[in-house]
């Protein structure tokens, strides 16, 4: 299916018996040149809060970040999320995820290697590395190759790309995974799900929404997408939620 954003249409303002899941860079937030520079607006947060209570707490994060992250990033906000791109999720017990012995000197190798090309960075997740090139064109090339190499010694890994980023991660659970996990669990259970998400890793989760008969949203544009709406960008996305927002909990949002 073309993902076209100017031919798929826009989704609706959401129901009450929606369950709402959002992807996080580049859908709720604007890409920044580093994953600590990003800023999140105060206006979303209090949208957000209100979805959530309007949505009977209907509402989480999926990401490639890890929860921790996600809680400091929205803070006050705790909401239901998937992290790290379906291995994480809040309540679940991720034990079974501690890190290979070889990651560490993977790791280091990064490093060294990120360290020849001014901009390039690692960012340790724990069990997953992301190495990004978003400052370092130059680096692409060669942290591809890097990440490629280094799959060997890291058994059940995978590569994940995204972004200006590829990323080293345990393979077998995806976002797609995630929002199915929740959507068998209350308060998700019996809603219709939606997935706005707008990279590659989120295409895992618009199977799982399309093979529930919800709503995929693709932000931005990409051949070969499994959305079935579109919104322009994250200025676009934060946009529907305000006006979310006021549809579905209007005397609240007036207020505030
Ligand atoms: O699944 P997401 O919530 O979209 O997270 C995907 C990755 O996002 C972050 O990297 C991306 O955003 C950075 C900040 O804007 C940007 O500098 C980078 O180029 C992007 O790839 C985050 O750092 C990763 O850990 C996430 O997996």
């Amino acid at each position: 299916m073309s993902a076209d954003p100017s031919r798929l249409p826009r989704p609706p303002l959401p129901s009450a018996d929606w369950a709402l899941f959002l992807d996080v860079d580049g859908t709720l937030l604007d890409f920044s040149c580093t994953p600590d520079g990003v800023h999140v607006p105060m206006d979303l947060l209090g949208d957000l809060r209100r979805l959530h209570a309007a949505l009977g707490g209907a509402l989480a994060l999926v990401s490639g970040r890890r929860l921790e992250t996600l809680d400091a990033l929205f803070s006050p906000l705790q909401l239901p999320a998937i992290g790290l791109h379906g291995l994480q999720r809040r309540g679940a017990n991720d034990a079974g995820h501690a890190p290979p012995h070889e990651l560490a000197s993977v790791l280091a190798a990064a490093r060294d290697l990120a360290a020849k090309y001014p901009g390039a960075l690692v960012e340790d997740k724990g069990i997953t590395l992301a190495l990004h090139w978003r400052n370092a064109p130059a680096a692409e090339e060669p942290l591809h190759e890097f990440a490629n190499s280094v799959l060997i010694d890291l058994p059940g890994y995978a590569l994940q790309p995204g972004r200006d980023v590829i990323e080293l991660r345990p393979d077998g659970h995806d976002k797609g995974d995630g929002i199915a996990a929740l959507l068998d669990t209350a308060p998700f259970r019996g809603r219709m799900p939606v997935f706005i998400g707008d990279d590659y890793t989120d295409e895992h989760g618009f199977d799982a929404v399309n093979a529930r008969h919800g709503l995929s949203v693709l932000v931005g544009t990409r051949a070969d997408s499994a959305a079935t709406h579109a919104l322009h960008d994250p200025l676009s996305v934060r946009a529907w939620l305000r006006d979310a927002a006021h549809a579905l909990a209007p005397e609240v949002a007036a207020a505030t």
